[in-house]
């Protein structure tokens, strides 16, 4: 198989949730200083590669949007188009939204936690619309079918709200020649990989995609992988991935 397409795929910066250890999912956090920094290094490690995009992907979510712009700031191109879409976001957390990973760890167990976090059709408890949290009041859901606001997903859910993006947006630009750059989140892009890589329901529990490091899919004519590899050393990947799945431990 010869590699036709790149696609660069990349998790937002560290967040001001992922710092202080909260479910995030749907909630519309910053990214944190280390957020920025990480998203700058990304930016500069592409450009030092030359890496070069015609048409960038996000979600609606702050910490994606704006790690995307710290790229385009460090690759220069303001100019890209950039398509923005829910369903490119962060798997809908329900009510673990805001609660710390480590300190549910605790109530729940360890087992339980990785569950509700790492497996493919364990939902998370559901928010209620009466909940504060309730996605539906937020302004970037406005405009969508209320009925399609998640009370809560598990990845199964959101790789199916994820996929028709990927088909009806995403393979098209890239069939059509376009660098494609998608900025997106831990849950989202593990769907993705999980379709691109055709990872069985158990192999998905073990990914673990670490913050603001570009994975990079060479793809055949038919968008299989030919290969695909973080720009990074395999040490600090390595390091960053198990200080993702250690977040959801107790203390
Ligand atoms: O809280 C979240 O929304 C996600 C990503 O930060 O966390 P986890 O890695 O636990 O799935």
């Amino acid at each position: 198989m010869t590699a036709k397409y790149k696609l660069v795929l990349i998790r937002h910066g560290e967040s001001v949730y992922n710092q202080q250890n909260l479910f995030c999912g749907w909630h519309d956090a910053d990214l944190s200083e280390t957020g920025i920094k990480e998203a700058v290094a990304a930016g500069q490690l592409l450009k030092e590669l030359n890496y070069e995009f015609d048409i960038a992907f996000t979600s609606v979510l702050k910490r994606a949007i704006k790690t995307l712009y710290l790229l385009q700031e460090e690759l220069d191109c303001h100019w890209l188009p950039v398509i923005r879409s829910w369903r490119l976001n962060e798997r809908h957390y329900g009510g673990l939204q805001g609660l710390n990973k480590a300190q549910t760890a605790e109530k729940y167990g360890n087992s339980k936690v990785k569950d509700w976090r790492r497996s493919y059709d364990i939902p998370p408890p559901p928010l209620e619309k009466t909940d504060g949290r309730w996605s539906g009041k937020d302004k970037q859901y406005q405009d969508m079918d209320q009925g399609m606001i998640p009370a809560c997903e598990c990845l199964k859910d959101t790789v199916e709200r994820t996929l028709p993006f990927w088909y009806d947006s995403i393979v098209p630009a890239i069939k059509s020649g376009k660098r494609v750059l998608i900025s997106a989140h831990g849950n989202s892009l593990r769907g993705l990989v999980k379709y691109l890589d055709n990872k069985t329901e158990l192999e998905i529990t073990e990914l673990n995609i670490p913050t603001a490091m570009p994975l990079v899919y060479e793809l055949d004519e038919n968008l299989r992988p030919v290969q695909s590899y973080y720009l990074g050393s395999a040490e600090e990947v390595a390091a960053a991935q198990a200080k993702v799945a250690n977040q959801g431990t107790a203390k």
